[in-house]
């Protein structure tokens, strides 16, 4: 199969066949984990696959619908696809001797891998690697599930602290590091077509599934968000409930009084892989200013992303990435996009809706 060694080298090579996720990331991701990071990967894509076919086939194999029992750490309703998507991530990253830890947003704890964590204990011990630990939303924006509407897998990986010299693994401090410790992340986005968009740190490179042979070929190397865009992404509805600043950043943007002097659009998924997904492509602000996102298995990987395509993302305060978790499903503000739209919101200072207020929808 064609290798090219770089994304530019594939790009510029006329009538290249493009890489596939595995050979890419090879490739490209630092030399040190470059093969074991290939291989984590590659059970990600194995996963999303599985996801991607239950989520098409959903409505002819009952998977529609909320799950009949419920469980989970977020609180929050769980679907049949939840549970699923949820089951699916956690057998085949299981499988995978890398992996010393997983944490899932629909499971309360973060659980250790047999076959990982006694990987990750020996090379601890042997003052070597450590394994992986795999933070992950398996499902999100599932309430968009039963009308077909965009979803998405959102994950992030960590070196799991046995290699910082501790032979006893906790999963769940393995599982609370700030982002800036993240050595990877990535999401499949469940639409018209099922991408992967990853960084390993050297960038963000998106991914589409080929149907016709069945793997995820580089079609979006290197993503650069653009400088500013023309679009806000945020429930609207919510108005009245948010702050001034935030209030009067979008009142600006909406009549073209903002330092862009473009009127902007609205555009609004409400599924956050979709939405920022366009938000990375097209530009401007994508945002959900309530306390409602989770830091852990949503906003740090997210972050990760755009900072690595040149945007920022925040949480209307200060940058994600440096904050240091304080429990598995902490929720935070979450503000992520081109870096002068980015830059513009946040000079509001007043943009996080901090009245603890939530919606039944
Ligand atoms: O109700 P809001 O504030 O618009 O929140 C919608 C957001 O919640 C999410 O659905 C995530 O919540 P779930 O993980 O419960 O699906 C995002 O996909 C979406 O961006």
């Amino acid at each position: 199969m064609y290798c090219a060694a770089t994304a530019q080298e594939a790009q510029n090579t006329p009538g290249a066949a493009p890489l596939d996720l595995t050979e890419f990331v090879a490739a490209n991701a630092p030399a040190d984990s470059a093969q074991s990071l290939a291989l984590l990967l590659s059970s990600v894509a194995v996963a999303v696959k599985q996801i991607a076919g239950k989520v098409s086939r959903a409505g002819l194999e009952g998977l529609f619908g909320v799950a009949e029992q419920q469980g989970g750490g977020s609180g929050d309703t769980q679907k049949k696809l939840d549970v699923v998507a949820n089951d699916i991530m956690k057998a085949v990253l299981s499988a995978n001797p890398q992996v010393a830890v997983l944490a899932s947003e629909e499971d309360d704890e973060a659980m250790l891998c047999s076959r990982g964590a006694a990987a990750a204990a020996a090379a601890a011990a042997a003052a070597g690697g450590g394994g992986y630990v795999v933070v992950f939303d398996p499902l999100d924006g599932s309430r968009n599930i039963d009308a077909a509407i965009p979803t998405g897998t959102i994950f992030g990986v960590y070196k799991s602290l046995a290699a910082a010299g501790n032979d006893k693994l906790d999963a769940t401090a393995a599982a609370l590091q700030p982002g800036t410790e993240l050595v990877a992340a990535g999401y499949a986005l469940y639409s018209s077509a099922t991408m992967l968009v990853i960084s390993t740190g050297q960038g963000t490179h998106g991914f589409t599934l080929d149907p016709l042979c069945g793997e995820f070929l580089l079609t979006h190397p290197n993503i650069k968000i653009p400088q500013r865009g023309q679009i806000y992404s945020v429930n609207d509805a919510r108005f009245h409930d948010w702050p001034k600043g935030l209030q009067a950043y979008i009142e600006a943007i909406r009549q073209g009084k903002g330092q862009n002097p473009k009127q902007y659009s609205a555009r609004y998924i409400c599924s956050l892989v979709g939405d920022f997904h366009r938000t990375l492509l097209y530009g401007g602000v994508c945002m959900n200013p309530r306390c409602h996102l989770r830091l852990v298995y949503e906003a740090n990987p997210l972050a990760l992303l755009c900072e690595q395509a040149g945007g920022i993302a925040s949480d209307g305060k200060q940058r994600l990435r440096d904050i240091k978790p304080a429990k598995l499903h902490q929720r935070l503000p979450l503000f992520m996009g081109s870096p002068d739209d980015m830059t513009e919101l946040m000079s509001y200072d007043d943009v996080q809706q901090l009245d603890g207020k939530t919606y039944t929808v």
